[in-house]
This record gives structure tokens, C-alpha cells and sequence, in this order.
């Protein structure tokens, strides 16, 4: 298994999530972050205020998902999130140990 983390704007949020979904991805975890990435010190606009670069707002999706669905994840995330100007996020990923489902005690792959 892998966990995908995806930082990307807010207002794509809804559209990554429903790609995600039409791709038969049904969990994920959504978070509000700060950061920055390589224009630190200079500005970004973020619905349409210019931020003096320390931390800038965006939205963090967490999707586990099976080896086997790691590129279409990723490609759904990356022509889903993408406008081309600085600032559109990043994705990592990691190798995921294990998973577990706590009602039925199932585990692996079957528990996502
Ligand atoms: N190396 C990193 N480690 C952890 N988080 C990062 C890293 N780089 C970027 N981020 C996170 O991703 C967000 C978006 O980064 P951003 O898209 O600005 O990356 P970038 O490398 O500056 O690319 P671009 O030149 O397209 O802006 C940051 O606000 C930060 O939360
Ligand atoms: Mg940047």
C-alpha cells in the first residue's frame, strides 16, 4: 500500500475529490495546512490576496490506496490540480505498512 499526499488549492479541492471518486477511490482524509514551497520570500496570490510568502493556505489530501492504483491516484490528482502557475502543490508519497479496519478488525488492503 502507499499513501499519497497531495497539497493543492483549495478551490480544486471538490474536483480532485470527485475524480478521485469516479476512479472507484472511496476514503480519503482532507486537511487545512500552511507552507510554503520554493518562492519563500516572495508573494502568492490566494483568493486574490497577496501573501508576503511565510505560510501559505492550501488544502492537504490524504488518499491510501494499493500499489496497483498508485499512478492512476497520482495522474487523477496531477490533471485534476493543475493550472500551470506557481503555487499549484505537490504530491509525496510513502510506502504504507499496514491499515485496519477498527470495526471488523480486517487488515491490509482489505481494510481501505
Ligand atoms: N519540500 C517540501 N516539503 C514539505 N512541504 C512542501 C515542500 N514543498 C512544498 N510543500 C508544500 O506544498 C505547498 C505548495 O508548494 P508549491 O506548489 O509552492 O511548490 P513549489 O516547489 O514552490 O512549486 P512551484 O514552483 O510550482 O510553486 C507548500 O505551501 C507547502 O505546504
Ligand atoms: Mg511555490
Amino acid at each position: 500500500m502507499k499513501k499519497v499526499e497531495a497539497i493543492v488549492r483549495h478551490f480544486k479541492l471538490e474536483d480532485v475529490k470527485n475524480a478521485l471518486t469516479d476512479q472507484g477511490i472511496h476514503g480519503m482524509t482532507v486537511s487545512e495546512v500552511r507552507g510554503f514551497g520554493r518562492q519563500k520570500g516572495h508573494t502568492e496570490i490566494y483568493r486574490g490576496t497577496e501573501y508576503a510568502i511565510d505560510f501559505v493556505p492550501k488544502v492537504k489530501i490524504e488518499v491510501i490506496c494499493t500499489d496497483d492504483n498508485l499512478e492512476t491516484v497520482v495522474d487523477t490528482i496531477l490533471q485534476t490540480a493543475q493550472t500551470g502557475q506557481i503555487g499549484d502543490g505537490k504530491i509525496f508519497v510513502t510506502n504504507l505498512d499496514d491499515s485496519i479496519r477498527i470495526r471488523t478488525g480486517e487488515r491490509g488492503e482489505e481494510a481501505l
